[in-house]
């Protein structure tokens, strides 16, 4: 019989490659494994469950908070308060930081990024949506309060990152930096099971993943890309297919495994893009790396360079299969990346 390795097994078995690993990182892990469990729960019956729909608020980004962004952010701040290794939170659906203080969590070496429900506009229409986490090592001293310093750290600077795809079937993909795996959700057993290990970005890809009703306000650069994507050409593959599910957990996960673009630029509306560069671009481009892929803002400028100042910064964003972010960046320095 197959001997399926669990994720809780593989974490255990990854501490060992790590002298001196005191287990905290696997004790985080376990908040996040369990949080995913209950959100799970909850999409999978949401047309059932009071859970779709706005929560009534609008958050720090300006958008209008649905109930399962509020129910998520919730049900991950507590996890990760609950194990004493957590000392504070930084998530898209809240304003500031927030400190945990309780117990031994001023102890906690580590501080959290979420991106607690990735997708928003899909939860009503039962299209696949994700949760975002990004985790780093706390810069300031341990037992003491935590500082907005220890969120504003470069994107090189995480311990690990991942996300949960709330998809036909729920997954979680996560990296410590070496490789990126995937792991599937069994229900029945209440486990994440390794699926997808090693996973790693195909070279070269035939799928652009872009909001295309932009277009018109897109730097021309972007323009000239979407037009080469369309023009025919056997040779290349050309023309490729457009595949943009408004999920980026969902595109970024279908790009991983087929090969593929993401495209998130500047705009009218969006004048310095629209992902949130410590809770959505951070986090991807430290697993697009990882997986033998790229993440970009712009011409040679790579997402994990960029410092942060604020914490709910945002950045054009450009992720996936390294032959096809060499393209745009070179039509983004011929004819203009803003
Ligand atoms: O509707 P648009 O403007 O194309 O934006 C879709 C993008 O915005 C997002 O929904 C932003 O994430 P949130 O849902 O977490 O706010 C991405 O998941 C997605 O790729
Ligand atoms: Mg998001
Ligand atoms: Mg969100």
């Amino acid at each position: 019989m197959e001997i399926i390795k669990t994720l809780g097994e593989f974490i255990i078995d990854r501490q060992a490659e790590y002298p001196g690993a005191t287990g905290e990182l696997s004790a985080l892990f376990a908040s996040i494994r369990f949080a995913s469990k209950v959100v799970h729960r909850e999409i999978n019956k949401a047309g059932l469950a009071d859970i779709t729909g706005a929560a009534g608020e609008e958050n720090v980004q300006g958008e209008q908070q649905q109930k399962l962004d509020v129910y998520a952010n919730e049900k991950f701040k507590t996890a990760l308060a609950a194990r004493g290794v957590v000392c504070g939170l930084a998530s898209e659906e809240e304003e500031d930081f927030v400190r945990f203080e309780e117990g031994k969590n001023l102890d906690g070496k580590y501080v959290v990024l979420i991106d607690p429900l990735d997708g928003s506009s899909n939860i009503d229409v039962n299209v696949s949506v994700g949760t975002i986490f990004s985790i780093y090592r706390r810069i300031s001293p341990v037992g003491t309060p935590v500082t907005e310093a220890d969120f504003l750290q470069k994107g090189i600077n995480q311990i690990a990152a991942g996300y949960i795809i709330y998809g036909s079937s729920t997954m979680m993909v996560y990296s410590a930096g070496k490789d990126v795996n995937g792991f599937t959700y069994d229900p029945t057993l209440g486990v994440f099971c390794l699926s997808h290990p090693n996973m790693k970005f195909p070279h070269n890809g035939s799928m652009y993943s872009i909001n295309e009703g932009n277009y018109i306000h897109f730097p021309d650069g972007v323009k000239k890309y979407i037009k080469y994507c369309q023009e025919e050409d056997e040779a290349t593959k050309r023309p490729y297919t457009s595949r943009y599910i408004g999920s980026l957990v969902s595109d970024f996960h279908r790009n991983l495994i087929k090969g593929g673009i993401y495209l998130y630029p500047t705009s009218s509306r969006y004048p310095s893009g629209k992902l949130r560069l410590l809770y959505e671009c951070n986090p991807m481009a430290f697993l697009a790396e990882a997986a033998g892929g790229r993440a970009i803002s712009g011409p040679g400028q790579r997402i994990l360079e960029i410092d942060p100042v604020e914490l709910h910064q945002r950045t054009p964003f450009f992720v996936g299969s390294p032959a096809m972010i060499e393209t745009i960046e070179k039509f983004m320095s011929e004819f203009g990346e803003i």
